[in-house]
Order: structure tokens, then sequence, then C-alpha cells
């Protein structure tokens, strides 16, 4: 009878029903929003009941600090997921849980996303990152695309060493779609699973119904084989093109992809095939949606914010002129754009409530004792978003990271604030940060500079109204909405054009491989220029 009640030792928060506990009440949709309303109702720290589950939200960064980055050894983990489990043997770096497994897959994805070895990586971004912006002024409307385009592009080159030069490229189009059915059955929302992640004393009940009835199964098995059969063809033309340059065919090179350095040191990483697939998909559904999540947001909030995008633009024409596209090494001259960057950073935090960790021992704070087991809210919105440390929290106003470093009100003691803060905490602290901190400087810099954003225009000619709090729902939320993309003037397109054509060179390096329809497609581009 005390399944659902909220034993006196923990956090307080919303009153709980028996059996249920807090289950009635959890936010369907973006949740980061409720979990952020009741931080301000019941504290920085506060608990859930899911059934016998306990679920606590940080919303604090001293909470945060103290539980998840000092007392990481033990709150490392991730919660038990009947998804995870079914669909990846819970290899899955990123929602699977902290074991042998999981420490390889870290060290290996190390080795490429290092902050010493994503420097290799920018050319690459350069490269896409133009491919972007010459997308954009061919087909403006289209930006959900071209953006999703690019991070996948990205890691595809880097993970595989093949880009996907359109987004109807085989590999990128069937991403996102296996993509948005795996984060849809993640999602505990949408009863997509049966309760036993809050329930897992009905596992053994769970594991008798047959398939047929029980189409959470069903979605499973098709989410597995769809994800294995595209994580595992990418990596058997790694392989056979390891194997062709190995036995000397003619045309078969290497390209130093991660996934051939890590065919290649098998035996040094102890990872199994299946592990090093495993590691690949994670790292290409990491480095795909989050980077182009960020990219949108950054697209609507110029769209509604005028003065910032001035501001910006105004210090990108006095640093870098109107000879070229701006460059990487360019960004330490760009504070206002570098604080552009963190607030779009600090206003939509692409994964809004982190990925839940999960606690291996019982963990005091501040009285209260979050017993083993319990699942960890860090709700980086809700920090973000704080009124104690941020002025008019919900304004997108660049300039409070020109007054201060972490964008806090002038004054309050910000200490326990980090640059990484969006990136997440502890051992679990996104590994692709750097990665994904250079798509976001480079595009913010790249796109300031090609184009005015603005809302669009209806028939009559009046601005269709952008508003700044509709999502796709999702882990990975990206905001709903259109804009207008216009190029700032044309000597910008002629430079566009110019320095596409000149990427080439660093494009042929990832093309090789690409499907017939893809060649014709880039080689119709590049006799356009
Ligand atoms: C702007 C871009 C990005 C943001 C804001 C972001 C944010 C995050 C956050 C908040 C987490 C959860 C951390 C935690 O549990 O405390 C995470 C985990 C992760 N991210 Fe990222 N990420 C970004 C880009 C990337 C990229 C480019 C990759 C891969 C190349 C990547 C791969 C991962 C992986 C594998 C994890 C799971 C780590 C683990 O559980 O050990 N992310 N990310």
């Amino acid at each position: 009878w005390r399944v659902g009640r909220r034993d006196a030792n923990l956090p307080p928060g919303p009153p709980t029903k028996p059996l249920i506990g807090n289950i009635h009440i959890m936010p369907l949709k973006d949740p980061q929003i409720k979990f952020t309303e009741w931080a301000r109702q019941y504290g920085d720290i506060y608990s859930l009941k899911a059934g016998p589950k306990t679920i606590v939200v940080l919303s604090g960064i001293d909470s945060v600090k103290e539980i998840l980055d000092k007392r990481s050894a033990t709150t490392a983990d991730r919660p038990d997921s009947y998804m995870v489990q079914t669909i990846t043997d819970g290899l899955h770096l990123a929602f699977g849980r902290y074991t042998e497994e999981w420490k390889k897959q870290r060290k290996a994805a190390h080795a490429i996303l290092s902050s010493t070895a994503v420097v290799n990586h920018v050319p690459i971004q350069m490269a896409e990152s133009i491919q972007l912006v010459y997308d954009l002024i061919q087909t403006p409307q289209k930006f959900w695309e071209h953006t999703g385009r690019y991070s996948n592009s990205v890691i595809m080159s880097i993970l595989f060493g093949k880009r996907c030069p359109r987004f109807d490229s085989y590999e990128s189009r069937s991403f996102y779609e296996i993509n948005a059915l795996w984060f849809d059955a993640l999602d505990l929302g949408n009863a997509k699973q049966p309760p036993v992640d809050f329930y897992p004393a009905l596992g053994p009940i769970v594991e008798l119904i047959p398939e047929k009835w029980a189409p959470w199964k069903q979605l499973a098995r098709k989410i597995r084989e769809k994800q294995h059969g595209l994580y595992f063809r990418l990596i058997e033309e790694c392989e056979d093109r390891m194997d062709k340059a190995e036995r000397g065919v003619e045309g078969a090179v290497l390209n130093d992809s991660f996934v051939e350095e890590v065919l290649k040191k098998r035996k040094e990483f102890d990872m199994s095939r299946e592990l090093v697939g495993a590691l690949a998909g994670v790292l290409l559904e990491g480095g795909s949606e989050s980077s182009a999540a960020y990219i949108r947001f950054l697209m609507q909030f110029l769209s509604v914010y005028p003065e910032a995008q001035k501001k910006a633009q105004e210090e990108i024409d006095r640093v870098i002129g109107e000879d070229r596209a701006p460059r990487m090494e360019d960004l330490e001259d760009l504070p206002y754009v570098r604080a552009v960057v963190n607030e779009v950073y600090r206003m939509r935090p692409p994964v809004p409530l982190s990925i839940p960790h999960a606690t291996t021992a019982d963990e005091e704070y501040k009285g209260y004792v979050l017993p083993t087991g319990t699942m960890i809210y860090q709700n980086l919105y809700g920090v973000f978003h704080d009124p104690n440390y941020f002025d008019e929290p919900e304004k997108f106003w660049p300039d409070r990271y020109i007054l201060t470093e972490h964008g806090t009100k002038p004054g309050v003691d910000d200490n326990g604030f980090r640059s990484t803060l969006v990136f997440g905490s502890g051992r679990r602290i996104c590994p692709g940060a750097d990665l994904g901190h250079n798509n976001a400087s480079l595009n913010t810099m790249n796109l300031l500079w090609a184009f005015n954003f603005s809302p669009a225009k209806d028939t009559n000619g009046n601005d269709i109204s952008i508003d700044v709090n509709a999502y796709e729902v999702g882990i990975v939320p990206s905001p709903k909405f259109t804009c207008s993309i216009t190029p700032r003037n044309k000597n910008i397109v002629e430079i566009v054009e110019r320095e596409f054509a000149e990427a080439t060179s660093v494009f042929e390096r990832f093309e090789a491989g690409l499907a017939e329809e893809d060649r014709e497609w880039v080689e119709e581009r590049r006799k356009e220029l």
C-alpha cells in the first residue's frame, strides 16, 4: 500500500496518489516547461513518484554541481529502460547503463571527439557549412532538410568516411526516419511501451505476452532491425574499403574514418564488431539531432530579435570585411557572435532535460536521502531560466554574455556555472561537446554573415507570427516555425559559390562511396558553379 507514496526523507514534490504516485500528472508534452514550473513551486530539488520508482529533478546549479559533477562516481548510471534493452541489448552509449561496455565505448569515442582530435574535423565542418549556406540560397523554404543534412553529413563523414550531399541521400533520409521512431519509442509520455520501467515487477508478465498482442514488441523489433540494417550496412562499406585497400585493388583508398580506425584497433579497444556498430550508431544519433536543433533555434531567434541579429552582423562586417566567408579562426575576434551561441544554448538547450542519470548508492543532500536507483533529471532548461541568476530569462538577449561570463546578473555569485553546462554533467557529460560546439559556432557565424532572417509573409504581405514556445516534441525538440531567409547582398552569393566550388577538394575524400544519384547531384551542382 505504500507504493506510489513519497518517503519522508525524499525532497518535496507534488501530492501523490496510492500505487501511481505522480504518474497521472506527468507532462506528456514539453516536460521541461512543467518541470520548471514545479521547480519554482517545490524548489531546486524536488521529487516525483512513478509507482515505486523515485525521480528527482534538479533545476538549480548548486544541486547539479554537487550531485552530478562532484558525486559522479555514484550518479553516472542510467535508469533501466525496457526499450533500450530490447532494441540495443543495453549497448547504447547514451541510454545504456554504466557498464564495462559503456567504458570501452567512451574510450574509443574519445579518439575522435577529444578537444585535440576535433581540430581535424574543422575542414569538413567548414565545407559542409558552406554547402548549407549554398543550399539555403537555392531553396530557403527547405531549411529544415538543409540543417538536418548538414549535421548528419558532418558526422557521417567523420564516422564512416562517407558524406550525404543531399537530404534525400539514402543514408540521411533513412537515418532521420529511423531516429524519429527510436526517439518516439523512448518517450515515456506517449505510451508506446509497457510500464515496466516504473513497475519492474511486471517484467516477467510482459515477457510472456506474445508479440502479436504486444505492439511495443513489434515496434522494438522494427526499430532494432532498421537500426541494425543501416548501421551495419555502413560498417560493411568501411570493411569492404579496408579489405580492397589491403588487397591493393585499384582506386581503393582508406580515408581514416573513425570506423576504419576502431576496426583496425578492435583488439586494443577490446570491442566486438557488434559494439563497434552500436557505438557508431549512437554517435550518428548524437551528432545529427542536437546540432540540427541548435541551428533551427538560432534561425528562429534571429527572426524574432532583429536587434541582436543586426549587432552580430555589424561585428562580423567589421572583422571579416567583404571579400570572403568567415573561418573558424575568426571566432576569437567575434565576442558578440560567441554571445549569440551561448544565448541560444541558454534559451533552448538542445537536450533540455539532459538524459536521466541514476544513482548507484544512497546519496544524502541537504538532509534528503536519494535511495540507490533514483532516476535524476538534470533540468538544464530550468537552470538556464532561473530568475535568481538571469534577468528576464525568457528574453533572447546575447548582451548578457558580454556583461558576465555566464550571462548571469552582474554581482550574482555564479561560481557553480561552467561553459559546458549545456552538454550535461559528470562522467556522462556529452563526449561530442567540442564537435557540437564547433558546429554551433561555425554555423552561427556563417549564417549571420550570409543572411537576414525575418518572419515569413502571408499572401497579404503580413508577417506570419512566430511562436517561440511551439516545439516539435522529443528528447531533442526542435522549434516549429517558418521564416524568411534572404542573402544579405549579391556579393555574398558570389563568394558562397566560389567557396563552395573550392570546397570540392575537401569533399572528395568523403565521396568515393556515393550512390549514383548522389554522385550525379554533386556533379550537376559543380557544373553550375
Ligand atoms: C550542440 C550540440 C550538443 C549538445 C547540446 C549535446 C548535449 C548533450 C547532453 C545534455 C547530454 C547528456 C549528458 C548527461 O547525461 O549529463 C549528451 C550526451 C551525449 N551526447 Fe551530446 N550534445 C551535442 C552534440 C553531440 C555530438 C556532436 C555527439 C556525437 C558526435 C554527441 C554524442 C553524445 C553521446 C554519445 C552522449 C551520451 C554520453 C553518455 O551517456 O556517456 N552529442 N549530449
